[in-house]
Protein backbone atom coordinates (compact mmCIF):
# COMPACT_ATOMS: atom_id res chain seq x y z
CA UNK A 1 0.00 0.00 0.00
CA UNK A 2 1.36 3.43 -0.81
CA UNK A 3 1.49 6.35 1.53
CA UNK A 4 -1.31 8.14 -0.27
CA UNK A 5 -3.53 5.08 0.18
CA UNK A 6 -3.29 5.52 3.90
CA UNK A 7 -2.77 9.18 4.54
CA UNK A 8 -4.80 11.84 2.81
CA UNK A 9 -2.61 14.71 1.66
CA UNK A 10 -3.60 18.07 0.24
CA UNK A 11 -2.27 19.37 -3.03
CA UNK A 12 0.90 20.50 -1.21
CA UNK A 13 3.46 17.85 -2.05
CA UNK A 14 4.53 16.11 1.10
CA UNK A 15 7.30 13.51 0.68
CA UNK A 16 5.90 9.98 0.62
CA UNK A 17 8.23 8.76 3.36
CA UNK A 18 6.96 11.50 5.67
CA UNK A 19 3.37 10.50 4.93
CA UNK A 20 4.25 6.87 5.61
CA UNK A 21 5.86 7.84 8.87
CA UNK A 22 2.82 9.89 9.85
CA UNK A 23 0.56 6.95 9.16
CA UNK A 24 2.67 4.55 11.21
CA UNK A 25 1.91 6.42 14.45
CA UNK A 26 -0.92 5.00 16.57
CA UNK A 27 -1.88 8.50 17.79
CA UNK A 28 -4.01 10.96 15.80
CA UNK A 29 -1.70 13.35 13.94
CA UNK A 30 -2.00 16.04 11.32
CA UNK A 31 0.64 17.93 9.37
CA UNK A 32 0.38 21.73 9.20
CA UNK A 33 2.11 24.44 7.22
CA UNK A 34 3.08 27.88 8.53
CA UNK A 35 -0.21 29.33 7.30
CA UNK A 36 -2.16 27.12 9.75
CA UNK A 37 -3.36 24.93 6.88
CA UNK A 38 -3.80 21.18 7.35
CA UNK A 39 -1.85 19.39 4.64
CA UNK A 40 -2.19 15.78 5.77
CA UNK A 41 -3.94 13.66 8.38
CA UNK A 42 -3.07 10.12 9.41
CA UNK A 43 -5.31 7.09 9.72
CA UNK A 44 -5.47 7.31 13.53
CA UNK A 45 -6.74 10.88 13.21
CA UNK A 46 -9.48 9.82 10.85
CA UNK A 47 -10.46 6.92 13.09
CA UNK A 48 -10.83 9.16 16.12
CA UNK A 49 -11.98 12.54 14.84
CA UNK A 50 -13.22 12.09 11.30
CA UNK A 51 -16.55 13.69 10.46
CA UNK A 52 -16.68 12.11 7.01
CA UNK A 53 -15.24 15.20 5.26
CA UNK A 54 -11.56 15.48 4.29
CA UNK A 55 -9.73 17.95 6.52
CA UNK A 56 -6.85 18.60 4.15
CA UNK A 57 -6.76 22.18 2.97
CA UNK A 58 -8.75 23.45 5.99
CA UNK A 59 -7.32 25.86 8.54
CA UNK A 60 -6.75 24.19 11.89
CA UNK A 61 -8.41 27.10 13.76
CA UNK A 62 -11.51 26.90 11.57
CA UNK A 63 -11.82 23.14 11.93
CA UNK A 64 -11.18 22.82 15.66
CA UNK A 65 -12.44 26.13 17.02
CA UNK A 66 -14.80 27.45 14.34
CA UNK A 67 -12.74 30.66 14.39
CA UNK A 68 -12.11 32.80 11.36
CA UNK A 69 -8.62 33.70 12.54
CA UNK A 70 -5.73 31.84 14.20
CA UNK A 71 -6.17 30.97 17.87
CA UNK A 72 -3.48 33.37 19.06
CA UNK A 73 -5.43 36.22 17.46
CA UNK A 74 -8.62 34.99 19.13
CA UNK A 75 -7.19 35.15 22.65
CA UNK A 76 -6.14 31.47 22.90
CA UNK A 77 -2.65 30.10 23.26
CA UNK A 78 -1.66 28.61 19.92
CA UNK A 79 0.76 25.69 19.97
CA UNK A 80 1.58 26.13 16.27
CA UNK A 81 2.55 29.77 16.83
CA UNK A 82 4.56 28.67 19.90
CA UNK A 83 6.40 26.02 17.89
CA UNK A 84 7.03 28.44 15.00
CA UNK A 85 8.48 31.05 17.34
CA UNK A 86 10.61 28.77 19.49
CA UNK A 87 11.47 26.02 17.00
CA UNK A 88 10.67 23.65 19.89
CA UNK A 89 7.70 21.36 20.66
CA UNK A 90 4.74 23.18 22.20
CA UNK A 91 1.87 21.61 24.12
CA UNK A 92 -1.47 23.03 25.32
CA UNK A 93 -4.92 21.82 26.29
CA UNK A 94 -7.64 23.14 24.00
CA UNK A 95 -11.36 22.74 23.75
CA UNK A 96 -12.00 21.42 20.23
CA UNK A 97 -15.14 20.97 18.23
CA UNK A 98 -14.94 17.34 17.15
CA UNK A 99 -17.32 14.87 15.58
CA UNK A 100 -18.34 13.93 19.18
CA UNK A 101 -19.09 17.56 20.16
CA UNK A 102 -16.89 19.81 22.29
CA UNK A 103 -13.97 18.00 23.86
CA UNK A 104 -10.84 18.73 25.84
CA UNK A 105 -7.97 17.77 23.59
CA UNK A 106 -4.29 17.91 24.47
CA UNK A 107 -2.48 19.28 21.46
CA UNK A 108 1.26 19.05 20.87
CA UNK A 109 2.95 20.64 17.88
CA UNK A 110 6.47 19.57 16.88
CA UNK A 111 8.47 21.22 14.08
CA UNK A 112 9.54 18.83 11.29
CA UNK A 113 12.94 20.07 10.11
CA UNK A 114 14.93 19.57 6.92
CA UNK A 115 18.57 18.55 6.80
CA UNK A 116 19.64 22.16 7.29
CA UNK A 117 17.55 22.38 10.50
CA UNK A 118 14.83 24.63 9.06
CA UNK A 119 11.25 23.81 10.02
CA UNK A 120 9.30 22.82 6.92
CA UNK A 121 6.15 21.39 8.47
CA UNK A 122 4.57 21.17 11.88
CA UNK A 123 3.26 17.86 13.17
CA UNK A 124 0.31 18.14 15.54
CA UNK A 125 -0.61 15.23 17.85
CA UNK A 126 -3.99 15.17 19.58
CA UNK A 127 -5.04 13.27 22.69
CA UNK A 128 -8.65 13.55 23.67
CA UNK A 129 -9.11 13.61 27.45
CA UNK A 130 -12.36 11.73 26.91
CA UNK A 131 -10.57 8.39 27.14
CA UNK A 132 -8.90 9.22 30.44
CA UNK A 133 -12.26 9.98 32.01
CA UNK A 134 -14.43 7.23 30.72
CA UNK A 135 -15.71 4.68 33.18
CA UNK A 136 -17.54 6.49 35.92
CA UNK A 137 -19.98 9.13 34.67
CA UNK A 138 -20.16 10.83 38.06
CA UNK A 139 -16.46 11.58 37.90
CA UNK A 140 -16.51 13.45 34.64
CA UNK A 141 -15.39 17.06 35.01
CA UNK A 142 -17.66 19.43 33.15
CA UNK A 143 -16.47 22.80 31.89
CA UNK A 144 -15.22 24.42 28.71
CA UNK A 145 -14.58 27.99 29.85
CA UNK A 146 -11.05 29.35 29.64
CA UNK A 147 -10.36 29.50 33.40
CA UNK A 148 -11.56 25.90 33.73
CA UNK A 149 -9.56 24.77 30.72
CA UNK A 150 -6.38 26.43 32.01
CA UNK A 151 -6.84 24.63 35.32
CA UNK A 152 -7.38 21.31 33.53
CA UNK A 153 -4.28 21.83 31.41
CA UNK A 154 -2.16 22.14 34.56
CA UNK A 155 -3.80 19.03 36.00
CA UNK A 156 -3.12 17.09 32.81
CA UNK A 157 0.51 18.21 32.73
CA UNK A 158 1.29 17.31 36.31
CA UNK A 159 -0.65 14.03 36.15
CA UNK A 160 2.15 12.34 34.22
CA UNK A 161 4.74 13.23 36.89
CA UNK A 162 5.27 12.18 40.48
CA UNK A 163 5.23 15.71 41.92
CA UNK A 164 2.97 16.49 44.86
CA UNK A 165 0.01 18.65 43.90
CA UNK A 166 -1.78 21.23 46.01
CA UNK A 167 -5.32 22.04 44.88
CA UNK A 168 -6.47 25.47 46.03
CA UNK A 169 -10.00 26.71 45.78
CA UNK A 170 -13.23 27.56 47.50
CA UNK A 171 -15.44 24.86 48.86
CA UNK A 172 -17.41 22.99 46.20
CA UNK A 173 -15.18 23.99 43.26
CA UNK A 174 -14.43 20.34 42.50
CA UNK A 175 -11.08 19.79 44.23
CA UNK A 176 -11.79 16.15 45.00
CA UNK A 177 -12.99 15.55 41.45
CA UNK A 178 -9.81 17.13 40.05
CA UNK A 179 -7.66 15.04 42.41
CA UNK A 180 -9.42 11.97 41.08
CA UNK A 181 -8.89 13.13 37.48
CA UNK A 182 -5.16 13.64 38.13
CA UNK A 183 -5.03 10.09 39.43
CA UNK A 184 -7.01 8.74 36.46
CA UNK A 185 -4.66 10.46 34.00
CA UNK A 186 -1.51 9.37 35.83
CA UNK A 187 0.65 6.26 35.44
CA UNK A 188 -0.74 5.22 38.84
CA UNK A 189 -4.29 5.02 37.48
CA UNK A 190 -4.61 1.26 37.90
CA UNK A 191 -3.68 1.45 41.62
CA UNK A 192 -6.09 2.81 44.27
CA UNK A 193 -7.17 6.42 44.80
CA UNK A 194 -7.68 6.93 48.51
CA UNK A 195 -9.10 10.10 50.07
CA UNK A 196 -8.83 11.26 53.67
CA UNK A 197 -10.84 14.23 54.96
CA UNK A 198 -8.43 15.82 57.43
CA UNK A 199 -10.66 18.31 59.21
CA UNK A 200 -11.79 17.27 62.65
CA UNK A 201 -9.35 14.36 62.96
CA UNK A 202 -7.86 13.77 66.39
CA UNK A 203 -4.24 12.71 66.67
CA UNK A 204 -5.15 9.10 67.48
CA UNK A 205 -7.67 8.84 64.70
CA UNK A 206 -5.29 10.37 62.15
CA UNK A 207 -2.55 7.92 63.08
CA UNK A 208 -4.77 4.86 63.07
CA UNK A 209 -6.43 5.90 59.79
CA UNK A 210 -3.15 6.69 58.08
CA UNK A 211 -0.86 4.00 59.43
CA UNK A 212 -3.20 1.25 60.69
CA UNK A 213 -2.45 -0.76 63.82
CA UNK A 214 -1.44 -4.18 65.08
CA UNK A 215 -3.68 -6.38 67.18
CA UNK A 216 -3.43 -5.35 70.84
CA UNK A 217 -1.71 -2.03 70.03
CA UNK A 218 -4.16 -0.29 72.34
CA UNK A 219 -7.30 -1.13 74.29
CA UNK A 220 -9.96 -2.05 71.80
CA UNK A 221 -7.55 -3.09 69.04
CA UNK A 222 -8.96 -6.61 68.87
CA UNK A 223 -7.63 -7.17 65.36
CA UNK A 224 -5.06 -5.51 63.17
CA UNK A 225 -6.07 -2.78 60.72
CA UNK A 226 -4.55 -1.77 57.41
CA UNK A 227 -3.96 1.99 57.25
CA UNK A 228 -4.63 4.21 54.23
CA UNK A 229 -0.94 4.51 53.41
CA UNK A 230 -0.82 0.74 53.08
CA UNK A 231 -4.13 0.53 51.21
CA UNK A 232 -3.11 3.15 48.69
CA UNK A 233 0.14 1.38 47.77
CA UNK A 234 1.17 2.41 44.25
CA UNK A 235 -1.71 4.86 43.94
CA UNK A 236 -2.70 8.41 44.89
CA UNK A 237 -3.38 9.64 48.42
CA UNK A 238 -5.74 12.61 48.50
CA UNK A 239 -5.63 14.67 51.70
CA UNK A 240 -8.63 16.97 51.68
CA UNK A 241 -8.56 20.11 53.84
CA UNK A 242 -4.88 19.63 54.59
CA UNK A 243 -4.88 23.10 56.18
CA UNK A 244 -7.03 21.71 58.98
CA UNK A 245 -4.38 19.24 60.16
CA UNK A 246 -3.29 20.31 63.65
CA UNK A 247 0.39 21.14 64.22
CA UNK A 248 0.96 17.95 66.23
CA UNK A 249 -0.08 15.88 63.20
CA UNK A 250 1.68 17.99 60.61
CA UNK A 251 5.01 16.73 61.88
CA UNK A 252 3.84 13.12 61.41
CA UNK A 253 2.81 13.81 57.85
CA UNK A 254 6.11 15.52 57.17
CA UNK A 255 8.03 12.56 58.57
CA UNK A 256 6.10 10.19 56.32
CA UNK A 257 6.79 12.34 53.27
CA UNK A 258 10.48 12.76 54.02
CA UNK A 259 11.37 9.24 55.14
CA UNK A 260 8.97 7.42 52.84
CA UNK A 261 8.55 4.83 55.61
CA UNK A 262 6.10 4.34 58.48
CA UNK A 263 5.08 1.82 61.11
CA UNK A 264 1.66 0.52 62.03
CA UNK A 265 0.72 1.58 65.57
CA UNK A 266 2.14 -1.10 67.82
CA UNK A 267 4.22 -2.49 64.96
CA UNK A 268 7.98 -2.76 64.84
CA UNK A 269 8.58 -3.41 61.20
CA UNK A 270 9.13 -0.29 59.08
CA UNK A 271 6.96 -0.35 55.96
CA UNK A 272 7.70 1.46 52.71
CA UNK A 273 5.21 4.07 51.59
CA UNK A 274 4.51 4.25 47.87
CA UNK A 275 1.99 6.90 46.90
CA UNK A 276 1.64 10.18 45.10
CA UNK A 277 0.27 12.97 47.25
CA UNK A 278 -2.48 15.30 46.13
CA UNK A 279 -3.60 17.70 48.87
CA UNK A 280 -6.36 20.29 48.83
CA UNK A 281 -7.39 23.26 50.91
CA UNK A 282 -9.68 26.27 50.81
CA UNK A 283 -7.37 28.05 53.27
CA UNK A 284 -4.51 30.43 52.57
CA UNK A 285 -1.65 28.13 53.61
CA UNK A 286 1.02 30.77 53.00
CA UNK A 287 -0.75 33.09 55.47
CA UNK A 288 -1.03 30.18 57.91
CA UNK A 289 2.73 29.66 57.64
CA UNK A 290 3.18 33.36 58.47
CA UNK A 291 0.83 33.01 61.46
CA UNK A 292 2.71 29.96 62.65
CA UNK A 293 -0.30 27.65 62.33
CA UNK A 294 1.09 25.61 59.43
CA UNK A 295 4.63 24.22 59.30
CA UNK A 296 6.76 25.85 56.65
CA UNK A 297 8.70 22.65 55.90
CA UNK A 298 5.44 20.75 55.29
CA UNK A 299 4.13 23.63 53.19
CA UNK A 300 7.13 23.40 50.87
CA UNK A 301 6.81 19.65 50.76
CA UNK A 302 3.20 19.65 49.59
CA UNK A 303 3.15 22.89 47.61
CA UNK A 304 5.30 21.60 44.74
CA UNK A 305 2.69 22.21 42.08
CA UNK A 306 -0.22 24.42 43.16
CA UNK A 307 -3.34 24.50 41.01
CA UNK A 308 -6.01 27.12 41.60
CA UNK A 309 -9.57 25.99 40.89
CA UNK A 310 -11.74 28.80 39.53
CA UNK A 311 -14.94 29.60 41.43
CA UNK A 312 -18.15 29.01 39.51
CA UNK A 313 -18.95 32.73 39.31
CA UNK A 314 -15.80 33.18 37.18
CA UNK A 315 -16.94 30.56 34.71
CA UNK A 316 -20.64 31.27 34.38
CA UNK A 317 -20.58 30.09 30.76
CA UNK A 318 -20.12 26.54 32.10
CA UNK A 319 -23.38 26.72 34.07
CA UNK A 320 -25.76 25.46 31.31
CA UNK A 321 -23.63 22.40 30.68
CA UNK A 322 -23.16 21.77 34.40
CA UNK A 323 -26.91 22.06 34.90
CA UNK A 324 -27.51 19.50 32.17
CA UNK A 325 -24.94 17.09 33.61
CA UNK A 326 -26.02 17.49 37.22
CA UNK A 327 -29.69 17.06 36.29
CA UNK A 328 -28.92 13.88 34.41
CA UNK A 329 -27.01 12.61 37.46
CA UNK A 330 -29.81 13.53 39.84
CA UNK A 331 -32.74 12.48 37.68
CA UNK A 332 -32.05 9.37 35.70
CA UNK A 333 -35.67 8.56 34.85
CA UNK A 334 -36.96 11.67 33.08
CA UNK A 335 -35.44 14.49 31.05
CA UNK A 336 -35.74 17.74 32.98
CA UNK A 337 -34.80 21.16 31.58
CA UNK A 338 -34.75 24.76 32.85
CA UNK A 339 -36.90 27.63 31.63
CA UNK A 340 -34.96 30.56 30.15
CA UNK A 341 -35.75 32.73 33.15
CA UNK A 342 -34.59 30.07 35.60
CA UNK A 343 -31.34 29.62 33.67
CA UNK A 344 -30.80 33.36 33.50
CA UNK A 345 -31.27 33.65 37.27
CA UNK A 346 -28.65 30.93 37.80
CA UNK A 347 -26.25 32.66 35.42
CA UNK A 348 -26.45 35.80 37.54
CA UNK A 349 -26.07 34.08 40.89
CA UNK A 350 -22.61 34.27 42.46
CA UNK A 351 -22.56 30.75 43.94
CA UNK A 352 -20.58 31.09 47.16
CA UNK A 353 -20.91 27.29 47.45
CA UNK A 354 -19.86 26.73 43.82
CA UNK A 355 -20.80 23.50 41.99
CA UNK A 356 -22.00 21.82 45.17
CA UNK A 357 -24.43 24.70 45.71
CA UNK A 358 -25.66 24.41 42.12
CA UNK A 359 -26.21 20.71 42.66
CA UNK A 360 -28.20 21.39 45.84
CA UNK A 361 -30.32 24.04 44.13
CA UNK A 362 -31.19 21.56 41.37
CA UNK A 363 -31.88 18.77 43.83
CA UNK A 364 -34.28 21.03 45.75
CA UNK A 365 -35.94 22.12 42.50
CA UNK A 366 -36.52 18.50 41.50
CA UNK A 367 -38.30 17.85 44.77
CA UNK A 368 -40.70 20.73 44.09
CA UNK A 369 -41.13 19.96 40.40
CA UNK A 370 -44.21 18.16 39.09
CA UNK A 371 -43.59 18.65 35.36
CA UNK A 372 -40.37 18.54 33.38
CA UNK A 373 -39.35 22.20 33.25
CA UNK A 374 -37.78 23.91 36.24
CA UNK A 375 -39.20 27.42 36.55
CA UNK A 376 -38.14 30.40 38.65
CA UNK A 377 -40.45 29.43 41.45
CA UNK A 378 -38.69 26.07 41.84
CA UNK A 379 -35.34 27.71 42.54
CA UNK A 380 -34.65 28.19 46.21
CA UNK A 381 -31.49 30.23 45.89
CA UNK A 382 -29.50 31.52 48.80
CA UNK A 383 -29.51 34.23 46.27
CA UNK A 384 -31.62 36.13 47.87
CA UNK A 385 -28.32 36.85 49.73
CA UNK A 386 -25.79 37.04 46.99
CA UNK A 387 -26.79 37.88 43.45
CA UNK A 388 -29.86 39.45 44.90
CA UNK A 389 -27.92 41.97 46.95
CA UNK A 390 -29.00 44.36 44.28
CA UNK A 391 -32.63 45.34 44.11
CA UNK A 392 -34.06 43.23 41.28
CA UNK A 393 -36.63 45.88 40.52
CA UNK A 394 -34.04 48.63 40.18
CA UNK A 395 -31.50 46.93 37.94
CA UNK A 396 -31.36 47.16 34.19
CA UNK A 397 -33.43 44.56 32.37
CA UNK A 398 -32.19 42.28 29.68
CA UNK A 399 -35.20 40.04 29.36
CA UNK A 400 -38.96 40.13 29.42
CA UNK A 401 -40.13 38.24 32.48
CA UNK A 402 -43.66 37.64 33.78
CA UNK A 403 -44.61 40.49 36.12
CA UNK A 404 -45.63 37.95 38.70
CA UNK A 405 -42.07 36.64 38.79
CA UNK A 406 -40.64 40.12 39.10
CA UNK A 407 -43.01 40.90 41.92
CA UNK A 408 -41.99 37.70 43.64
CA UNK A 409 -38.29 38.50 43.29
CA UNK A 410 -38.81 42.06 44.46
CA UNK A 411 -40.81 40.93 47.49
CA UNK A 412 -38.13 38.39 48.36
CA UNK A 413 -35.51 41.12 48.16
CA UNK A 414 -37.62 43.63 50.10
CA UNK A 415 -38.47 41.15 52.84
CA UNK A 416 -34.85 40.29 53.30
CA UNK A 417 -33.49 43.82 53.24
CA UNK A 418 -36.20 45.78 55.05
CA UNK A 419 -35.17 46.39 58.67
CA UNK A 420 -38.63 47.22 60.11
CA UNK A 421 -41.67 45.07 60.82
CA UNK A 422 -44.19 43.60 58.36
CA UNK A 423 -46.75 46.35 59.01
CA UNK A 424 -44.35 49.14 58.09
CA UNK A 425 -43.09 47.16 55.09
CA UNK A 426 -46.67 46.75 53.85
CA UNK A 427 -47.21 50.50 54.26
CA UNK A 428 -44.08 51.30 52.33
CA UNK A 429 -45.16 48.88 49.60
CA UNK A 430 -48.56 50.56 49.45
CA UNK A 431 -50.50 47.39 50.23
CA UNK A 432 -52.31 46.12 53.27
CA UNK A 433 -50.54 43.87 55.70
CA UNK A 434 -53.02 41.11 54.86
CA UNK A 435 -52.21 41.39 51.15
CA UNK A 436 -48.51 41.24 51.90
CA UNK A 437 -49.09 38.17 54.01
CA UNK A 438 -51.17 36.51 51.31
CA UNK A 439 -48.58 37.22 48.61
CA UNK A 440 -45.77 35.90 50.74
CA UNK A 441 -47.74 32.81 51.64
CA UNK A 442 -48.57 32.13 48.01
CA UNK A 443 -45.01 32.42 46.86
CA UNK A 444 -43.69 29.03 47.72
CA UNK A 445 -40.46 30.01 46.00
CA UNK A 446 -39.57 32.35 48.82
CA UNK A 447 -37.46 30.53 51.38
CA UNK A 448 -39.38 29.83 54.56
CA UNK A 449 -36.84 31.64 56.71
CA UNK A 450 -37.62 35.03 55.17
CA UNK A 451 -41.40 34.66 54.95
N1 LIG B 1 -16.40 20.55 36.97
C1 LIG B 1 -17.33 19.76 37.53
N2 LIG B 1 -18.07 18.98 36.75
C2 LIG B 1 -19.02 18.18 37.28
N3 LIG B 1 -19.29 18.10 38.59
C3 LIG B 1 -18.57 18.85 39.42
C4 LIG B 1 -17.53 19.71 38.93
N4 LIG B 1 -16.97 20.32 39.99
C5 LIG B 1 -17.60 19.87 41.09
N5 LIG B 1 -18.57 18.98 40.75
C6 LIG B 1 -19.49 18.31 41.69
O1 LIG B 1 -19.71 19.23 42.78
C7 LIG B 1 -19.67 18.58 44.04
C8 LIG B 1 -18.54 19.14 44.87
O2 LIG B 1 -17.28 18.79 44.30
P1 LIG B 1 -16.00 18.40 45.20
O3 LIG B 1 -16.42 17.61 46.40
O4 LIG B 1 -14.99 17.80 44.31
O5 LIG B 1 -15.58 19.88 45.65
P2 LIG B 1 -14.44 20.30 46.69
O6 LIG B 1 -13.79 21.52 46.14
O7 LIG B 1 -13.56 19.11 46.99
O8 LIG B 1 -15.29 20.68 47.95
P3 LIG B 1 -14.78 20.82 49.49
O9 LIG B 1 -13.68 21.83 49.50
O10 LIG B 1 -16.00 21.34 50.20
O11 LIG B 1 -14.36 19.45 49.91
C9 LIG B 1 -19.52 17.09 43.72
O12 LIG B 1 -20.82 16.53 43.67
C10 LIG B 1 -18.89 17.07 42.35
O13 LIG B 1 -19.22 15.89 41.66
Amino acid sequence: MTATDNTQASSTTVPADLLNLLDSFPDPKILLDRQYRIIAANAAYRREFDSGQPVEGLFCYALSHHYDKPCDQAGETCPLRGAMESGEPNRVLHVHHTSSGREHVEVEVVPVKDDAGAAIYYMETMHSLRRAREGNGDRILVGYSRPFNRMLELAKRVAARESSVLLLGESGTGKELVAQAIHDMSPRASAPFVALECSGLTETLFESEMFGYEKGAFTGAVGSKVGLVEAVRGGTLFLDEVGDIPMSLQVKLLRLMEAGTYRRIGGVEPLRADFRLVAATHRDLAAMVQDGTFRQDLYFRINVFPIQLPPLRERAEDIPMLVETLLSRLETGRRVTLSDEAMSLLMRHDFPGNVRELRNILERALIMLDGNVIQLQHLYLDTMKSAKQENPAAGSFDEIAPLENLEMRYLAWATEHFQGDRKTLAERLGISERTLYRKLRNFDSIPPEIK
